[in-house]
């Protein structure tokens, strides 16, 4: 089996088994203030549980990956969903994998838009935010509170992504 992983386009429907794709969806769009604005209402919830347990934001400034990148380890936070939300029009990678007894199986890689954010479900296996040509910050709500929410796994192999601007990256 290659530990080379191909990059696939984000998309809702892609992205559905690890949690949702937070862009302004047509779909869900609604005018609000008279007509002023448009709302696309509802596109991800915040789950978080525990004790004490709150939602927080928070910025996440990402530096930018060197590729090609070896992905070695993934990481879950078990009391908590955590949305990425870019504040730069840029490109970024989502990184995330099915759970397999308890471990990430082999990850996938979704290739976002600058307009386009994702919320990972709660205890949902990802890597790291992934920013790819220059320092970008990220809108993030995930989960404040007492507790351990980070759970780690390293792979025995890592996985390799190239550049995603090279054409041999994406299927
Ligand atoms: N540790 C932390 O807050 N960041 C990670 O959860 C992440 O997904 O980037
Ligand atoms: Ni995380």
């Amino acid at each position: 089996m290659s530990h080379l992983l191909s990059i696939e386009p984000l998309t809702k429907e892609a992205f559905a088994p690890f949690g949702s794709v937070i862009e302004a969806d047509p779909a869900s769009a609604r005018l609000i203030n008279g007509g002023n604005t448009e709302r696309f209402h509802a596109l991800a919830e915040a789950d978080v549980v525990g004790e004490g347990a709150r939602v927080i934001i928070n910025i996440f400034r990402g530096q930018p990956r060197s590729f090609p990148y070896s992905i070695a380890m993934m990481e879950r936070h078990p009391f908590g969903s955590q949305s990425f939300s870019p504040l730069h029009d840029r490109l970024w990678l989502a990184v995330v994998a099915e759970d397999e007894g308890g471990r990430p199986g082999r990850p996938r890689v979704f290739l976002a838009g600058g307009r386009q954010g994702v919320n990972y479900g709660r205890n949902v296996w990802h890597h790291p935010l992934m920013t790819v040509d220059a320092a970008s910050d990220f809108l993030v709500v995930d989960r404040g509170g007492p507790g351990n929410n980070l759970e780690e796994f390293f792979y025995e192999e890592p996985f390799v992504i190239l550049d995603p601007f090279s054409k041999e990256s994406t299927r």
